[in-house]
């Protein structure tokens, strides 16, 4: 028997993604919502009562009251929003973030995938602190190169009207130094600091990348770049989703420039690292609308499920 799924905000940008990924899937009925109601709370709920899975693609007042309408013991729950990515009670969706990670997420039925940007830094951080190469009270700094459809609907339309030359060039934004997605970078890095992060924003429609620079006299005395990309790939050996990169990646290298779009259309992560005597780069790159959200959530729920974690990725 299929497995019941509802996609709460399917009109809406990680929502659509969400749908392409379950189209064709035999082992999934999707329910859909008729478009005149569905913002009627009323039929929402009964949809997500009716759902062993119900994904919330909305904003984060709209997913918070999406949690409180659930009465069926048996749904789960995959937030795409910022709502419950702190939240006791939630697990985080990120099944590569530890060893029992996945065990959380198959055990749960309130998941809360990681935003696009915290996922990258995330991946890119987890593992340094993990292998005691970065403190967890250094201070650190991140920027992030991001594709417009990040801003869902309303940034696309403004993107894809054109006739506004300021779009043309990378926006940097976030400059209250307040980016809603530092609580999460934190709390599943064990950083004590938020990192002074900087997204960019600029006009292409997906892919991400972010970096983190990183002065070697920051970390455990006696770090090379080599140490960062062992324990980088050691702690993902076997992860089918994310690939560690030659160290200094040579494809980069030969061009000058790394790739922000080499993801695009897939549920990887790359995370590269490259090194001076003195310094180094970690990078992590994704398709913000695949394991940046709608392919994480898929995945989530593939784990959620017990299911092959990779099943229409
Ligand atoms: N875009 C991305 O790359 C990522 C997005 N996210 C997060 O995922 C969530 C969804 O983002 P995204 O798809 O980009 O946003 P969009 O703005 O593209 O879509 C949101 C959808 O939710 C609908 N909606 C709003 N309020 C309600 C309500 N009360 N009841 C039902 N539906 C409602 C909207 O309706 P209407 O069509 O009328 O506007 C819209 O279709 C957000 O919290 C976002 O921050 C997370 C990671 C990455
Ligand atoms: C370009 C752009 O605006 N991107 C969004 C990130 C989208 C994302 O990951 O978001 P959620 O935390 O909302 O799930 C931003 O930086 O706010």
């Amino acid at each position: 028997m299929a497995y019941k799924v509802f996609v709460d905000g399917q009109e809406g940008t990680t929502g659509l993604r969400i749908h392409e990924y379950l189209a064709g899937r035999s082992d999934i009925e999707v329910l859909k919502i008729d478009a005149d109601k569905r913002k009627d709370a009323a039929e929402r709920a009964r949809l997500i009562n009716a759902s062993d899975v119900s994904f919330l693609c909305l904003p984060d007042a709209a997913s918070r009251e999406a949690a409180a309408m659930v009465s069926n013991p048996n749904t789960c729950l995959i937030d795409a929003s910022t709502a419950h990515r702190t939240v006791p009670g939630w697990s985080f969706g990120l099944p590569e973030l530890a060893k029992d990670q996945r065990a959380k997420i198959r055990a749960s039925k309130r998941i809360a995938n990681p935003g696009c940007h915290a996922s990258a830094f995330i991946l890119a951080v987890r593992p340094l602190v993990d292998a005691g190469l970065l403190a967890p009270e250094a201070l650190i700094s991140a920027t992030s190169i991001t594709g417009y459809s990040g801003g869902g609907k309303s940034m696309i339309a403004q993107y894809e009207a054109g006739g506004d030359s300021k779009l043309d060039s990378p926006r940097p934004y976030a400059l209250g130094l307040a980016h809603k997605h530092l609580p999460e970078m934190m709390a599943h890095t064990g950083l004590k600091q938020a990192p002074v992060f900087m997204p960019i924003v600029g006009s292409f429609y997906k892919g991400l990348a972010v970096t983190v620079p990183l002065h070697l006299s920051q970390l455990r005395a006696g770090t090379r770049a080599e140490h960062l990309h062992e324990a980088l790939s050691a702690h993902y050996a076997g992860e089918r989703f994310i690939k560690v990169l030659t160290l200094r990646d040579p494809a980069t290298m030969e061009t000058g420039f790394y790739d922000v779009q080499a993801c695009n259309d897939t549920n990887r992560v790359d995370i590269a690292v490259f090194g001076s005597e003195t310094q180094v780069l970690v990078m992590a790159r994704l398709d913000n609308l695949g394991k940046g959200a709608s392919g994480a959530a898929v995945q989530s729920m593939n784990v959620h499920l017990g299911l092959d974690e990779g099943l229409g990725l």
